[in-house]
C-alpha cells in the first residue's frame, strides 16, 4: 500500500439523534480523509461531536439515528455493509481504544482469555496459538512480567496497564486502523506520555492510519501528523500539526492553544474561552464560534462560514479568510 493512499474518507457526514424532544445534530458536514500510516487527532472541547464522527465509522450509533454521507474505510463502503460484514470489520480492519478500558472489557474474565477470543473470534486458530499471540503482544506493548499479567483480571491492573493491555488487544489482528477516543484522558501526566509514546511507536511500526479524538491541543501536537478542529458539529479549521501549533488561523483554535499556553506559564487558573457552545437542538445561524469570537462581525452572525483551502496543506472556515 503507498504511502499516499486514503484508508478512511468520510464525506458530508451528518448524524441527527432523535432522542430529546427537538433533534440533535451533532456531526454537520463533515469530510475527512485519512492515508496509509497517517494519525488525524480530531480537537475541539465537550460535546463538539468528535465521538460521534469516529464512532460514525464503524455504525456503532443507537437505532433510529440519521446519518447522511458518505464513509468508506479500505476501500468499503461502510453504510452498505451488512451487519456481519460490519462485524467483522470491527476488530479485524478497525479497532478501538477507549478513555476507560475497564467498560471495555469483561469483569470476570482474565485479560489473557479475552484477547485469546478476541484472535479466535477473527481468524481459525487454536487457542494454544491464540495464547502465544497474546504473549507477544503484551511483550510488545512492555507489560512487564508479561505471563503473569495474562492470568489478571482487569480489577488487578492499574489504570496504564489496562490501556497498555487495551492496545495489545486492539492490535491483535493486525488492524489497518485504529480509533482512539480519548485513550489518556484518565491517566496521570506521566503515564498519558508513555501511552502516547507508545501508541506513536506502534502505529509507526504497523502502519496503522489513527484517528485521535481528544479534547487537549498539548496530547494532539504530541501524536498527530494532522489536525482537525471540531466545533458544533463541523470541522473549523484542519490542517498539519506545525502548522496548526505554529500559526493557527481560526479564533476557536486560537483559543484552545491560549488556554495551553497559559497553563503551560504556571498560571494559577485554567484560561478558556469565554462562554459556551451552542445548544445542537437550537443552533443559532450564521457561524457557530460567532457569539464567543472576539472577531465577530455582523456577516458572522448571518451566514455559515464554508471550509475553504488556505495556504497547501490547510482548511479553514472563517468569514476572516473568505
Ligand atoms: N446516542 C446519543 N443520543 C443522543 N445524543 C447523543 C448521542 N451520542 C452523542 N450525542 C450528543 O452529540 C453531541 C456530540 O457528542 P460527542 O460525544 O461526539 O462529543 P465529543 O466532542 O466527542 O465530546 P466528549 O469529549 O464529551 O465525548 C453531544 O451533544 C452529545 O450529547
Amino acid at each position: 500500500m503507498s504511502e499516499e493512499q486514503t484508508v478512511i474518507d468520510i464525506r458530508d457526514l451528518s448524524v441527527t439523534f432523535h432522542r430529546s424532544r427537538k433533534p440533535v445534530k451533532a456531526v454537520n458536514g463533515v469530510s475527512l480523509s485519512v492515508k496509509a500510516g497517517e494519525v488525524v487527532a480530531l480537537l475541539g472541547e465537550s460535546g463538539s461531536g468528535k465521538s460521534v464522527t469516529m464512532r460514525s465509522l464503524l455504525r456503532l450509533h443507537p437505532k433510529g439515528t440519521d446519518i447522511a454521507g458518505s464513509m468508506t474505510v479500505s476501500g468499503r463502503d461502510v453504510m452498505a455493509l451488512s451487519t456481519r460484514e460490519l462485524g467483522q470489520l470491527r476488530g479485524a480492519t478497525v479497532s478501538m481504544v477507549f478513555q476507560e478500558p475497564r467498560l471495555a472489557l469483561d469483569p470476570v474474565y482474565t485479560i489473557g482469555r479475552q484477547i485469546e477470543e478476541t484472535i479466535m473470534r477473527h481468524e481459525k486458530v487454536s487457542r494454544q496459538a491464540a495464547s502465544e499471540r497474546a504473549l507477544a503482544l503484551f511483550q510488545k506493548v512492555r507489560i512487564p512480567s508479561p505471563e503473569r499479567r495474562l492470568k489478571n483480571y482487569p480489577h488487578e491492573m492499574s489504570g496504564g496497564m489496562l490501556q497498555r493491555s487495551m492496545i495489545a488487544m486492539a492490535l491483535a489482528c493486525n488492524p489497518k486502523v485504529l480509533l482512539a477516543d480519548e485513550p489518556t484522558t484518565a491517566l496521570d501526566a506521566t503515564v498519558q506520555i508513555q501511552i502516547l509514546l507508545l501508541i506513536r511507536e506502534l502505529q509507526k511500526e504497523y502502519g496503522l492510519s489513527v484517528i485521535f479524538v481528544t479534547h487537549d491541543i498539548g496530547v494532539a501536537a504530541e501524536v498527530a501528523d494532522r489536525i482537525a478542529v471540531m466545533y458544533a458539529g463541523r470541522i473549523v479549521e484542519e490542517g498539519r500539526v506545525g502548522d496548526i501549533i505554529r500559526d493557527p488561523k481560526h479564533p476557536y483554535t486560537k483559543g484552545l492553544l491560549g488556554a495551553r499556553v497559559e497553563l503551560a506559564h504556571g498560571r494559577d487558573r485554567l484560561v478558556t474561552i469565554p462562554g459556551s457552545p451552542p445548544d445542537l437542538a437550537a443552533m443559532p445561524p450564521g457561524c457557530a464560534f460567532a457569539p464567543r469570537c472576539g472577531q465577530a462581525s455582523d456577516i458572522c452572525l448571518r451566514d455559515v462560514p464554508p471550509l475553504k483551502p488556505i495556504g497547501e496543506t490547510g482548511n479553514i472556515a472563517c468569514i476572516q479568510y473568505a
